[in-house]
């Protein structure tokens, strides 16, 4: 029998605008995702403190939960401390790293997850996938969708615009991404979800091609929705596959090699994503790549974000070890760490010609 129809998981309410937080309480009550008010919100130390300040007096029923980083380890412990209490859900308010932490916690209790996006630096606010560090370095766990997600472009013009810029570099690198997959499709027959595919690179295209930059609210809108519709796109494939390529192996190498160094996760996969279109041989999608990315103000040399050739030489060396059995552009060339030095030192004089 051919399937004639398949059900996306798919968050029930997505609320991108100004003022979306001063609704909240109300947008949960009215979905019937919290009709007692009573929710467990896990904040950072940092800027979540500001944020509970000010949105607690509207959430009269929430407990606030303040997560270390954003570890396994951080969120079994928001897990074993949720658990006793009959919260309706769990609201993530913050960073990816807070929204990572409260999905994987909301799914080992088996709550629903409220992602509040308070910067726009990732792709993670509305996927169904929890990428945390552990005692390996750092897994990508799967987790249930957002059942909502909240983004208040209010608060996100108070976050740092690095990021906000910073999910520039996660949108457009969803171009290489799904090259990587394509190009895993011809040569391993992986198999590709088109309609992922295509949702994760429209999402890409459309913050590529906007004219506009983070301080207009039409650009603000794109990224947002560019970013849900990534998360969405992963939900759709099963895993983060139309979002994650070589470029976020070349990310995720930095993370481990030089961990008190990294630079944030859009800025490395933008970089990454230049660098791995020029690879595969796509070097007018590189440049306008490049161009868009250096116009936000986003690094596409290592020196933009504190690195050497040669640092950068290793971490792409190293990075298919990041992601096993992927296969991308990198895995496909399979590169002696010469021929990388190579290939980079092309890449550079391409770029700064
Ligand atoms: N699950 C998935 O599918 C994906 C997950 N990721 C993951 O997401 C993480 C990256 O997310 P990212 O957001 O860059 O990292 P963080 O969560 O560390 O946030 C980055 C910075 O933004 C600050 N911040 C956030 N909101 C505000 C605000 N409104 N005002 C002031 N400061 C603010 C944070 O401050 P403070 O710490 O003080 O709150 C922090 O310093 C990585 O761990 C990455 O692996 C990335 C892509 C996809
Ligand atoms: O960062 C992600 C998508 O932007 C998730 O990708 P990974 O599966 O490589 O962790």
């Amino acid at each position: 029998m051919p399937v004639l129809s398949r059900l996306i998981p798919s968050p029930v309410v997505v609320d991108i605008r100004r003022g979306a937080l001063d609704d909240l309480a109300a947008l949960l009550a009215d979905q019937r995702i919290s009709a007692s008010g009573k929710l467990a919100v896990a904040i950072s130390g940092g800027s979540g403190q500001a944020l509970r300040e000010r949105l607690a007096p509207a959430l009269p029923g929430a407990h606030w939960y303040q997560v270390a980083d954003g570890t396994i380890d951080s969120a079994v412990k928001l897990a074993d401390d949720i658990k006793g209490d009959r919260y309706d859900a769990v609201v993530g308010l913050g960073g990816g790293k807070i929204i990572d932490v409260a999905k994987y916690a909301a799914a080992r209790v088996g709550m629903p997850m409220v992602a509040v996006a308070t910067n726009l630096s990732h792709d993670g606010l509305c996927s169904p996938v929890a990428t945390l560090d552990n005692d390996n370095g750092r897994g990508s766990y799967g987790v249930p969708t957002p059942i909502a997600v909240v983004i208040d472009l209010d608060i996100i013009r108070e976050a740092p615009t690095r990021y906000v810029r910073s999910g520039i570099g996660d949108a457009v690198s969803n171009i290489s991404c799904v090259a990587d997959w394509e190009l895993a499709h011809q040569v391993n027959g992986e198999e590709i979800d088109g309609l992922a595919a295509a949702m994760a690179r429209q999402a890409g295209e459309a913050v590529l091609r906007h004219p506009g930059g983070v301080g207009d609210d039409s650009f603000l809108k794109v990224l947002a929705e560019g970013l849900v519709l990534t998360g969405i796109s992963m939900s759709v494939a099963g895993d983060s596959r139309p979002a994650s390529g070589a470029c976020h192996e070349i990310n995720h190498a930095f993370d481990l090699l030089y961990p008190k160094r990294a630079a944030s996760h859009g800025e490395q996969v933008g970089l990454g994503a230049c660098f791995a279109m020029h690879l595969r041989g796509a070097r007018d999608e590189s440049l306008l790549m490049a161009a868009t990315l250096r116009r936000h103000g986003l690094p596409v040399l290592p020196d933009e974000i504190g690195f050497t050739a040669d640092e950068f030489v290793q971490a792409v060396d190293y990075a298919p070890q990041t992601r096993p059995g992927r296969f991308t552009i990198l895995e496909h060339l399979n590169l002696s760490t010469d021929q990388i030095r190579d290939a980079y030192a092309d890449y550079a004089k391409t770029i700064r010609s």
